[in-house]
């Protein structure tokens, strides 16, 4: 059984203004659909950014996989580095922290690792949680992502169903809803929007509302080290981890020597390069794995095995997704012995836009890890269709928080740190 076909297929889905220390979402979030076909109707799914420059990079390694066997994964990731050569391509909004040639390669590689885990599944009859080492868990835990929003994009006269959320109350509103509906219990606020206090005072109603449920603070490095030292001193005893409060391994490693709470990253431990130097200076007691760039799911479980041996714990991270990457996140977690926090997960701002037949769903803040063969979901033809259709008009071909932000406020500035 040999790889015949690759097919990339650039798509577009209604996003939120969610605002970060990047800006603010665009109207529009931007994803990639790879299907790895081997004849014989059999196709392998795979799910990534949607970037022009990423989408560029993914074209080029794509006839190079035409006649691979999908159980050569080593083999896959050679034939993506000589089609790669070496490049280093970075996100805008800089949320998963610095690039490198090597975190460029691993990107690339990784939706071709998760197809041809799919295909593996299928072809041997199971699911990719048992190619991974087999179920630790049947359920995965995400946690519930809170972010202050407006209630709609300035152009588009439309409020989306979960209003605005500018302050404590608007924020524990919000809270409140994700946690009715999908029943989390685990709660993650996405700060650097608005002075640290404010923040505090958010993670503090949050507090009295939800008494029992473990508490994040993320400002993407928005704080220097001293008010990030000022912050964590603020919030001893309300959070599980305080993530990323500051920019490099460095200034992490001079707040974590204080802070009473684990630091998170998903910005400053980031690739393989950065885990020698990240552990040894201390910087992090928590790394968020994101198999979309750690290099795809096994790779992702050779991180968490590291982190084990370190002592550091294992968090996911997420930016705006669809229904494959929930699916390979939720294998993944069902086979990681060391997922001891809930997962990040933006499902709930997608108002259930899917490529799927079928999208898992989150039931008790809990995704049930498939059984079915592969990663256990299907393509919607259609449904990809539509969402290709989104992209073609759409007018956006790289994901800017930023410069979407400036056409509101000309003066603003993303700076990191900020406070
Ligand atoms: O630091 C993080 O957890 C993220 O970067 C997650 C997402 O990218 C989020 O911040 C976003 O999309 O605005
Ligand atoms: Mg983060």
């Amino acid at each position: 059984m040999r790889i015949s076909e690759v097919v990339l297929t650039p798509i577009a889905f209604p996003d939120p203004p969610l605002l970060n220390s990047a800006g603010v979402h665009q109207p529009w979030a931007l994803r990639t659909i790879v299907e790895l076909r081997c004849g014989d109707g059999l196709t392998g799914i795979g799910e990534t950014y949607g970037d022009a420059p990423h989408l560029r990079l993914l074209e080029t390694a794509a006839p190079h996989l035409v006649g691979l066997d999908p159980f050569d994964t080593n083999g896959l990731l050679s034939r993506v580095r000589q089609a790669l050569g070496v490049v280093d391509v970075p996100d805008r909004h800089g949320l998963t922290g610095g690039s490198s040639p090597q975190k460029t390669v691993l990107r690339v590689f990784s939706p071709f690792e998760v197809a041809c885990l799919d295909l593996q599944g299928k072809l041997i009859g199971r699911p990719v949680v048992d190619l991974l080492g087999g179920k630790v868990r049947d359920e995965v835990a995400f946690s519930a992502y809170l972010f202050y929003k407006w209630a709609k994009h300035p152009a588009d006269g439309s409020p989306d169903e979960y209003g605005e959320a500018l302050d404590p109350p608007g924020i524990v509103a919000q809270a409140r809803h994700l946690v009715d509906r999908y029943g989390f219990r685990s709660i993650k606020l996405k700060g650097g929007v608005f002075p640290p206090h404010e923040e505090v005072e958010a993670i503090r109603a949050l507090r009295a509302e939800f008494p029992g449920l473990p508490l994040r603070l993320d400002p993407n490095a928005a704080w220097s080290v001293p008010t990030s030292l000022e912050i964590a001193e603020q919030t001893a005893g309300l959070l599980e981890y305080l993530e990323d409060p500051t920019p490099g391994i460095d200034g992490m490693a001079q707040v974590a020597r204080e802070a009473p709470m684990p630091l998170a990253t998903n910005m400053c431990v980031v690739s393989p390069d950065d885990l020698a130097p990240g552990f040894a200076a201390g910087c992090v007691g928590v790394v968020l794995a994101d198999h979309h760039y750690w290099g795809g799911l096994r790779r992702s479980a050779e991180l968490a095995a590291i982190c084990r041996t370190w002592g550091v714990g294992v968090s996911m991270h997420s930016n705006s997704h669809l229904g494959i990457s929930l699916a390979a996140m939720t294998h993944l977690g069902g086979a990681l012995p060391e997922l001891t926090y809930a997962a990040d997960t933006h499902t709930p701002w997608q108002y259930g836009v899917d490529v799927l037949t079928e999208p898992l769903s989150i039931v008790d803040g809990t995704v049930r890890v498939p059984g079915k063969p592969g990663l256990g979901v299907d393509l919607d033809p259609d449904a990809l269709a539509r969402l290709h259709e989104n992209y073609l008009r759409c007018g956006i071909t790289e994901r800017d928080d930023t410069s979407y932000m400036r056409t509101f406020d000309p003066t603003y500035e993303r700076r990191r740190p900020r406070w």
